[in-house]
This record gives structure tokens, sequence and C-alpha cells, in this order.
């Protein structure tokens, strides 16, 4: 699989959110992250699905959302419709994990499970032959700029190895939090094939596109 960079907008300047989109689009981001947060599932609010809407007619690139919401099957419908490609849920976030999944694959979108610091893999072992993708949070779910926590490699490379023995399970690994040109080598070579960077990307406007090419290669390198 190849890698995949994926600028997360909340990070980019609110005020200017067309402008950011815009810059990373041509910066060359492969796919869009969009961090939905409600307030109680995480302490901090963001993007709802209007701006889902807003995203899609900028851009023709995947837009992939990450619900950090109590919930989130209550809103599944809304995002698909207002143009989400991937849809990530939580596993902490619904009692019944395995439905919301379904949920998401009934309205045609991908989907993916996420899976908090503190959340064991196990957890999401038997959606593995029904999953697109899962996210290994590499920070604690709610602000960007926090600082990858570095035991978090291990649990990737656990996770590749899990998936490498269910041959006959296809999903791709994806890692959110503290992901820069310091962090994200050692996800790659762990098995991780998409990357969320935030802060690091958006800090530096004018950087963006050496950022994104930057990041890209380092990946790639360090999965040869
Ligand atoms: O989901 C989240 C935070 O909860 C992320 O998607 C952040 O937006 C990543 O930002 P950086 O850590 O890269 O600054
Ligand atoms: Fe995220």
């Amino acid at each position: 699989m190849t890698v995949k960079i994926a600028p997360s907008i909340l990070s980019a300047d609110i005020m200017n959110l067309e402008r950011d989109v815009r810059a990373a689009d041509q910066a060359g981001a492969d796919v869009f992250h969009i961090d939905m947060m409600d307030g109680n599932f995480v302490p901090n609010m963001s993007f709802s699905p209007n701006v889902v809407e807003g995203m899609r007619r900028v851009t023709d690139k995947p837009l992939d959302i990450h619900m950090m919401m109590e919930n989130p099957d209550a809103y599944v419908k809304q995002v698909v419709e207002a143009g989400a490609s991937t849809v990530l849920i939580h596993a902490e976030s619904t009692q019944h994990i395995y439905r919301s999944i379904e949920l998401v694959k009934s309205y045609g979108a991908k989907s993916g499970v996420v899976v908090n610091p503190g959340t064991p893999l196990e957890t999401v072992k038997e959606l593995f032959p029904i999953i697109d993708r899962i996210l290994v949070m590499t920070v604690n779910p709610g602000f960007g700029g926090q600082k990858f926590i570095p035991g978090m490699t291990k649990k990737i490379q656990r996770l590749d190895q899990l998936r490498q023995t269910a041959a006959d399970d296809n999903f791709d690994i994806e890692v959110d939090g503290g992901v820069n040109d310091e962090t994200i080598a050692q996800c790659a070579k762990a098995g991780a094939d998409i990357f969320v960077s935030g802060s690091y990307l958006f800090d530096d406007l004018g950087g963006l596109k050496d950022r994104i090419d930057g990041l890209r290669s380092l990946a790639v390198d360090a999965k040869q």
C-alpha cells in the first residue's frame, strides 16, 4: 500500500479555512482529516457536518471524518450525505461498535475504527474482517499540537503483526497525533500506511509542500 498524508484541518486557520484547504490540496495532500468533537467524548468541540459539505465544494480529495463524540451512529448518515469518504468511529464511544461499522457501510462509505492510547487492540480484533481501516491514536484525543506518545510505536507494530497473521483481513493502519518529521519514520517502519498531521503541516503554510513531501519521503524510506 502506498503512503498517504492526511492533513488535519483542526490546525488550519479557521478564519481562512478555504485558503488553507486549497493550499494543502495543491501541496499534495492525499486525503483531508476532519475532526468532529462534541465536548462530551473529548473535552473540546470542533467541526460539524456542514464543514464536511463546505470542504466537498473546494476539494475532490477524499474526506475522512474522525468522530470524537457520544452516540456517533446518530450522525453517520448526515456526514456521509455531506460528502464523507471514510467515517472513523472510536471503539470507546459506542456500546455496539460492530453495529456502528455496519451502519457506516450501509450508507456506502468506507469504515474505520479508532482506538485510544489506553484501549487494547484486542477490543477491535473481531472487526478485522469487516473494517477498511484501524486508526491508532498516538495522543489522547481532543487537541492538536500534543506530543506523540512513544509507547504507541510498539502498538502499531503489534497491529501490523496481527494483520499479517490474519492474511484475509485487508485494512489500512492509520496514525493520528503528534505526527511530524521526528515521529513519522518510526510509525511507518512499525506498519502504518496513513499519516494524519495537523500542527506540523499548518504551522508553516509557506512550507506546506516541502513538509508534505518531506513526510512522505521519510515514510516511504522507512518502509523499505
Ligand atoms: O484527532 C486529533 C486530535 O484529537 C488530531 O487529528 C489532531 O488534529 C492532530 O493534530 P497534531 O497532533 O498533528 O497537531
Ligand atoms: Fe483526528
